[in-house]
């Protein structure tokens, strides 16, 4: 059976929020965005996540080179890669797409793909802290979380710490407030999920240079 093709509504993000973020990223190596799309688009990525944890997702490192039982240990959350089978998917990897054509633009950087996961936290879950890469051992180089739950309070719990090299407080703390999204050079910054106290749901993502270094610390696709 033909199946029908999705029309895609065109997201476009602005000249000026892609400077903002080059320029943070320059200056900062990181940037925390609120309203970072259209609320509608949030939504029905929210949507998705909801329905298909109950059916899709899997526990986070089953791939090559992860060991299961080690990585329990390290972080208990579901995910999900996204193929942008569904509008809002792509939709979403549109939006990430041009993100990376306008920082490449301003800063040079090199970003040649993107690839992405729906996380689910349950209640309980965590991701104690790690980097995302290693310098000259991954490609991955920037970091994404968008974060998909409305109605998050104060002691719900999972919120994202990033932290300053090896500094024991934090940096910055993240709340993963719906339609908001964090941005951060992956091999700089150590950050870690603290148990969340109900359902979580984001989608991770990384920007990846052009080689075939091995990533050891994270599950790859
Ligand atoms: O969900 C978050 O806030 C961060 C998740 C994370 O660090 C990761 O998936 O590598
Ligand atoms: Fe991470």
């Amino acid at each position: 059976m033909k199946m029908a093709t999705p029309v895609t509504e065109n997201i476009c993000l602005s000249e000026q929020l892609i400077d903002n973020i080059a320029d943070a990223l320059q200056h900062h190596g990181y940037i925390q965005l609120i309203d970072f799309l259209p609320a509608w688009l949030g939504t029905q990525l929210q949507q998705e996540a909801i329905r298909l944890s109950a059916i899709s997702f899997k526990p986070a490192g089953i791939g090559r080179q992860n060991d299961l039982q080690l990585n329990a240990q390290i972080r208990t959350d579901s995910t999900l890669w996204l193929d942008g089978h569904s509008v809002q998917q792509e939709a979403y990897l549109q939006s990430m797409e041009q993100l990376r054509v306008g920082l490449n633009r301003r800063l040079f950087m090199g970003l040649f793909d993107f690839e992405c996961h729906f996380s689910h936290y349950a209640e309980g879950d965590f991701y104690r802290r790690h980097l995302d890469a290693f310098k000259g051992r991954s490609n991955r180089i920037l970091s994404t979380v968008f974060y998909l739950n409305d109605n998050w309070r104060k002691n719900d719990g999972g919120e994202l710490l990033l932290y300053a090299d090896e500094q024991p407080s934090p940096l910055l703390v993240v709340p993963p407030l719906f339609n908001s999204c964090i941005i951060f050079l992956s091999d700089v910054f150590p950050h870690e999920v603290i148990t969340s106290h109900c359902d979580r749901y984001s989608i991770a993502g990384w920007y990846r240079l052009n080689n075939n270094s091995q990533d050891h610390l994270d599950p790859s696709q």
